[in-house]
């Protein structure tokens, strides 16, 4: 059997690769467009949120990630760890949160002749916008509805992966995948439904002086939100909230285990 038909095959299939890759990638880039940005931010602030939790637990309970399965953590600590690392990581969030809530409520028909242009071209021209007109403090607006929504529900959240894996766990033992898939999915769905209510008001406090009216405060804007559309006003969001949030979550917690995993 000669051999050059699969040396030539194989040369002619590579080079085919490479002349095809940047296509490939325009392609690519094409279809993630947009995704860069949520992508990066959501990377530095998830390793907030992780690092500050199992930092704050090991210096709660003096047990190291592969410790704690041998000598679990109470849940009061669990509680705690997960409230500062909640904390902290909201205010890293909050530039990142008001850039895409600004960007997303940018609803005007996309380029059609004779329409304005969007207010903001992308993520950085809207961060720069943002700064040049307010300063540093402008890229913080509604951080403090954020670290109300996310100090306490990032709490539950990890109270709730704790309860769940251990209740399908054997003492001991290290949970399943199935078991960190669903006990995420649930932390995710848990801390979201809590975390609704304060979600409204904090996404509207990051509007405030574009499309909504300006409020004097937290309290201002719950009080005339609740006024002007009832009690209702405050689950705005909750089905579509939850159903992101399990597979999110599942996700998360799974990538989350196994790397610690094959780390030792
Ligand atoms: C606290 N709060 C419920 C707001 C978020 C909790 C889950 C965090 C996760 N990165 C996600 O996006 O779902």
């Amino acid at each position: 059997m000669p051999a050059e038909e699969f040396v030539a095959g194989w040369i002619s299939g590579a080079l085919g690769l490479v002349l095809g890759h940047p296509f490939d990638t325009v392609k690519l880039l094409g279809f993630f467009k947009g995704m860069s940005f949520p992508i990066a931010s959501i990377a530095v602030v998830n390793s907030v949120l992780f690092g500050v939790y199992s930092n704050a637990l090991l210096a709660l309970t003096a047990t190291s990630h592969q410790e704690r399965r041998a000598q679990p953590p109470s849940y009061t600590h669990v509680f705690i760890a997960g409230c500062t690392g909640g904390f902290l990581q909201a205010y890293c969030l909050a530039p990142f949160d008001l850039i895409k809530v600004r960007l997303q409520n940018q609803t005007e028909p996309r380029a059609k002749p004779g329409s304005p242009p969007p207010r903001y071209r992308g993520p950085v021209h809207c961060a720069a916008s943002i700064f040049q007109a307010e300063g540093p403090r402008g890229l913080f607006r509604g951080a403090w509805a954020l670290t109300l929504r996310d100090t306490p529900t990032l709490g539950i959240y990890f109270v709730t992966y704790e309860w769940l894996c251990r209740q399908f766990t054997p003492d001991g033992q290290t949970p399943s995948s199935g078991t960190v898939l669903v006990a995420g999915g649930f932390a995710g769905i848990t801390s979201w439904v809590a975390a609704t209510p304060l979600d409204v008001i904090k996404s509207r406090m990051q509007m405030a002086g574009l499309k909504q009216r300006a409020y004097r405060g937290l309290l201002d804007c719950m009080v005339s939100s609740a006024r002007q559309e009832g009690l209702g006003v405050f689950f705005r969001g909750l089905t579509i909230n939850s159903a992101r949030a399990f597979p999110v979550n599942a996700v998360t917690f799974l990538s989350y285990e196994h790397l610690l995993l094959s780390w030792g």
